[in-house]
C-alpha cells in the first residue's frame, strides 16, 4: 500500500461548521492486486468528520504494518481502503448520475449560481438557514417563478428552530419539496414540525453519530448517507438495505472529496442506489483533479502520480 498526501487549493473558501477551508487535504492510497491497481481518497471532512487526517494516515500506517486491521481504521480512512479493494476487483463501466447542481451562499448567490445554470435542472440543492427566513422563502419563489416544476432538495443543516421549520413549511409550496434535510437541531422538533406539515424529512447528521443503527421515523422520507463519514461499505450496504426494506429513499453524497472519491461515489452510487440520484455536486471548488481528468469535464490541471510524494 502507498500512501500520497494531497492538498488542493479551493478558488472560494469552503464554510460550514463555523469552519472555512481554503484548501482541501487528503491521502489517496494505492493497492497493487493481481495486475488490478485501485485507489482510494482519504479526506475527512473537518467539521464534520470527527476524525482527523493525520488520525487516518496514522491507523493508515499500522495497519500496513499489520498492527491494527481495518475495523480499527476511521471512517474515511476505512472507506478509502475499502474503495481501493473494490478497484481491484477489476473495472467497472461509469454512467455519470444527473447531476443535482448544489446552490451555496446567500438567497442571491444562490439565485445568480441557478441563472448561471447552462441546462435547466429539474431539481437543485439549497443550503438553507443561513439568511433571514422571509429571504429564503423568497429564494424558493424566485426559483419557482423562473421554473414552475423545480423540485427542491433543502439542507438547513439543523439551523432552524422549530418555529422556523414551521414557518416555512407553511410558506412554501409543498409539492415543490422533494424533502427538507435536518431542518431542527433537535430530531424531535424536526419530526413534529414534519407531522404536523406533512413535510418530507431527510436525515443527515443524524445518522452521523459513530454507533447509527437505522431507525424508522415517521415522515422520513430519505436517508442522506456520506460514505465518507460512514466508512465501510458493508456497512453502508447495509444500512442501504435497511432503509430501502422500509420504503425509505437513500441519498447518496459527497464530502467535499477529490475527483478519486468522487469518481468512487459515482460507481457506489450506480451499484446500491441505482433508484435514486446521488448528491455528488462539490466537485467545482476544487482547484486541481488527482491522476487523471475528472469524468465530469469540469476543467482542472490534473496532479499526476509522478507529481506527488508518497509517504
Ligand atoms: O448532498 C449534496 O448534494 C452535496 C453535499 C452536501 O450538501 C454536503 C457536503 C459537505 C458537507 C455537508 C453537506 C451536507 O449535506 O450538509
Ligand atoms: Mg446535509
Amino acid at each position: 500500500m502507498k500512501l500520497y498526501p494531497y492538498a488542493l487549493p479551493l478558488a472560494t473558501p469552503l464554510r460550514f461548521a463555523g469552519q472555512s477551508l481554503d484548501q482541501r487535504h487528503g491521502l489517496l492510497i494505492k493497492l497493487e492486486r493481481d495486475g488490478h491497481t485501485g485507489w482510494g481518497d482519504c479526506a475527512p471532512l473537518p467539521g464534520f468528520s470527527h476524525e482527523s487526517l493525520a488520525q487516518c494516515q496514522s491507523a493508515l500506517q499500522a495497519l500496513a504494518s499489520g498492527q491494527i486491521d481495518e475495523a480499527a481504521l476511521p471512517p474515511a480512512a476505512r472507506f478509502a481502503l475499502d474503495c481501493a479493494r473494490w478497484q481491484c476487483e477489476g473495472p467497472r463501466r461509469l454512467t455519470l448520475p444527473a447531476n443535482i447542481p448544489l446552490l451555496v451562499g446567500t438567497p442571491e448567490q444562490q439565485l445568480a449560481q441557478f441563472d448561471a445554470l447552462t441546462t435547466p435542472p429539474g431539481e437543485v440543492k439549497l443550503k438553507l438557514a443561513r439568511a433571514p427566513l422571509e429571504q429564503e422563502i423568497a429564494l424558493v419563489y424566485a426559483l419557482l417563478e423562473r421554473q414552475p416544476k423545480l423540485l427542491l432538495r433543502i439542507d438547513a443543516n439543523r439551523g432552524w428552530s422549530a418555529e422556523q421549520a414551521s414557518h416555512f413549511a407553511a410558506s412554501v409550496p409543498p409539492a415543490a419539496l422533494r424533502y427538507v434535510e435536518e431542518p431542527c437541531a433537535n430530531l424531535n422538533d424536526s419530526l413534529r414540525v414534519a407531522a404536523q406539515h406533512r413535510l418530507p424529512l431527510a436525515l443527515d447528521e443524524t445518522t452521523q453519530v459513530a454507533d447509527y443503527q437505522y431507525e424508522s421515523l415517521p415522515g422520513v422520507r430519505a436517508l442522506v448517507l456520506k460514505p465518507t463519514l460512514i466508512g465501510s461499505l458493508a456497512r453502508l450496504q447495509q444500512l442501504v438495505q435497511q432503509a430501502r426494506l422500509d420504503g425509505v429513499e437513500v441519498v447518496l453524497s459527497s464530502s467535499f472529496e477529490s475527483n478519486i472519491g468522487l469518481t468512487h461515489l459515482a460507481h457506489l452510487a450506480a451499484e446500491l442506489t441505482p433508484d435514486s440520484v446521488p448528491g455528488l455536486d462539490t466537485l467545482a471548488p476544487l482547484g486541481a483533479d488527482l491522476l487523471e481528468a475528472n469524468p465530469w469535464g469540469l476543467a482542472k490541471p490534473v496532479i499526476t502520480e509522478s507529481e506527488l510524494t508518497p509517504l
